[in-house]
């Protein structure tokens, strides 16, 4: 199969193209490097240089050969940045996917998995979230992603499209043999701002908020391995042909911020100067699936169900690469 990957040079995309590669397809990563890198394309991948909000482009790179499937990751994705620009977050990512899902109908490419998130149910529910928990997004970021669930909802409807929604808890970790991580620049998510503080490459971490109704009183998250969700795109994947699914994508584990900060505390040996801050606008309290419905219907089971063991392989992927993409070849670009 050959399947072309939007944002494929990025954190998630880079591992879900890698997990293609080693399952034996083809692929062809589609990325106009705004936030990824060059260097995170696995080898073996083909390369565009596009953007998906140049509609001519893309009609093009659609049109040169006959793709088996899309994965579509590209995307703005920084809640607290949609909370500052929401009509810039909302436009940028409905745009892109719109003329990604309007392409694939075109050319009648069958099956299109789309990376959407947690961040689109509603912020009150503090139960595990199934995938029929009320929606009711808390940032324009949530937003866009739950009117592009919908634009496919009708693709499939009305044009037959077979679309995979893969709701995204919080990717975390690195490829366990280290040939890949997460590099964002600047970073704003908190296990790799943690790491770094503790490898003494940043003077203080700062944790927001310490009055949610949480036992800590620190926001709750699933951690859910980047390689774990590579794997789910794969068996998605397979099953398409028989429809359109949902899933919801995480380990079913809550951890919290404060013990995210100790567990990175623990693992590299290090105490962290760290302080409260603010909460961050758009946080939802409690963000952690129930993930019955893609264990029983894929049989997806995640290889990382603790989170040392995700960290461990973040905090591994740091030490070789302290500059991230960046690190010299020598030093840090070899494999562990
Ligand atoms: N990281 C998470 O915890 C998480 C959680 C839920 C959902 N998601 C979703 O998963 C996807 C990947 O997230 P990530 O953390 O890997 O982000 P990322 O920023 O590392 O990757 C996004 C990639 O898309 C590319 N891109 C952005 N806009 C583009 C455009 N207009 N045209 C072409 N390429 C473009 C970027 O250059 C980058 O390589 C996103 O859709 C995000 O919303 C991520
Ligand atoms: O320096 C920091 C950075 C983050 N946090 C806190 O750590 C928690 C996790 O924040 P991240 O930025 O690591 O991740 P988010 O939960 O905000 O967002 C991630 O998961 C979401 C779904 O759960 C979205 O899809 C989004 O794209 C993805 O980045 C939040 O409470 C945040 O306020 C801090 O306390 N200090």
């Amino acid at each position: 199969m050959h399947y072309l990957v939007t944002g494929g040079a990025g954190y998630v995309g880079s591992h879900v193209a890698l997990a293609l590669l080693e399952d034996g397809h083809e692929v062809t990563v589609l990325d106009n490097l705004s936030t990824g890198h060059r260097a995170a394309i696995p080898a073996g991948a083909r390369f565009r240089h596009a953007d998906l909000a140049n509609a001519t482009a893309l009609e093009t790179i659609l049109g040169e050969t006959r793709w088996d499937g899309v994965l579509h990751l590209a995307a703005l994705s920084v809640v607290g940045d949609s909370m500052k620009s929401p009509i810039h977050y909302i436009r940028q990512n409905m745009l892109t996917s719109l003329n990604l899902i309007e392409g694939c109908v075109r050319h009648r490419i069958g099956r299109f998995l789309f990376s959407s998130t947690a961040a689109l149910f509603d912020s009150g529910s503090t139960a595990p979230l199934s995938e029929t928990a009320p929606i009711s997004p808390g940032s324009p970021y949530g937003e866009s992603k739950f009117l592009i669930e919908r634009a496919l909802h009708w693709a499939d409807r009305q044009h037959g499209l077979h679309y995979g929604c893969l709701r995204y808890f919080n990717a975390a970790g690195a490829d366990e043999q280290g040939r890949l991580g997460e590099d964002h620049r600047p970073e704003t998510h908190l296990i790799p701002l943690a790491i770094d503080t503790a490898l003494g490459r940043r003077p203080l971490l700062r944790l927001a908020g310490n009055d949610y109704d949480t036992p800590d009183g620190t926001c709750i998250r699933d951690y859910v391995h980047v390689s774990d969700l590579a794997k789910a795109h794969l068996l998605t994947l397979s099953r398409l042909d028989e429809g359109s699914v949902t899933y919801n994508l995480g380990t079913g584990r809550g951890v919290s911020n404060l013990e995210v900060m100790k567990t990175v505390e623990r693992l590299s040996g290090q105490s962290l100067p760290w302080s409260w801050a603010p909460r961050r606008d758009g946080d939802p309290a409690i963000l952690v699936t129930d993930p019955t419905r893609i264990r029983t219907e894929l049989g997806w089971q995640p290889r990382h169900t603790e989170i040392d063991s995700i960290i461990e392989t973040a905090l591994r992927w740091r030490l070789y690469h302290p500059e991230g993409y960046s690190t010299p070849r020598g030093t840090g670009s070899q494999r562990m």
